[in-house]
């Protein structure tokens, strides 16, 4: 891992909770390359990521998404976000450490209408409110543990949690 290929920040959090959105939010303000590992296992695959897991399964999907964590993390030097799923890979939080990983936090409510009927999050599909919650209660000390900041979206503006960002990933030390 060298200076110069090291993400500005690494955005983690529930399904729902703007690290798409946000993160290119914040490239743009930042005027750095946005990189999505969701988008780099969908290039790789040649497929969308709810293909991924009818054709091959979750388990195949979280394979290539180790391999897009551990290729971004080492190539990306602007805003990068991960899959809402990522955290569950040991070998992934391990990877995360000593890098400023940003924990955007959402609470149930708004992570339910942001995902709307869960098009495009194949986990999502049956039931979206029972499903996130217990996702989210799985994974909140995943997120936890590999955070350096949390950030709590609930009730604000992807563009005011983008602007709050900006100011400290410029205003702080490495992590
Ligand atoms: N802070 C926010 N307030 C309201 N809607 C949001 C917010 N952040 C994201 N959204 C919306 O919620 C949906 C999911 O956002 P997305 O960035 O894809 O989340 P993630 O990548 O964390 O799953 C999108 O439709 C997006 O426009
Ligand atoms: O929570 C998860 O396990 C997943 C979240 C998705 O990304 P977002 O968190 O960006 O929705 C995507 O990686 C895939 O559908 C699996
Ligand atoms: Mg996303």
């Amino acid at each position: 891992m060298t200076g110069a290929s090291r993400p500005v920040c690494v955005l983690v959090g529930a399904p729902g909770a703007g690290k798409t959105t946000v993160g290119q939010a914040l490239a743009a303000t930042l005027g750095v390359e946005f990189r999505d590992t969701d988008v780099d296992i969908e290039r790789l695959a040649g497929k969308p990521i709810p293909e991924i897991f009818i054709d091959e399964g979750e388990a195949h999907f979280r394979d290539l998404e180790r391999a897009a964590v551990a290729a971004a993390l080492a190539s990306c030097s602007g805003v990068l976000a991960l899959g809402g799923g990522a955290v569950l890979a040991e070998e992934n939080r391990a990877a995360l450490i000593g890098h400023r990983v940003v924990h955007l936090s959402v609470e149930l409510t708004d992570a339910v209408k942001r995902v709307g009927l869960g098009v495009g999050r194949p986990l999502l599909t049956i039931n979206p409110r029972a499903t996130l919650k217990h996702l989210m209660d799985q994974r909140r000390p995943l997120y936890a543990e590999v955070a350096t900041i949390t950030i709590v979206t609930d009730g604000r503006a992807p563009e005011d949690i983008a602007a709050e960002l900006a100011t400290l990933v410029q205003g702080r030390a490495p992590c």
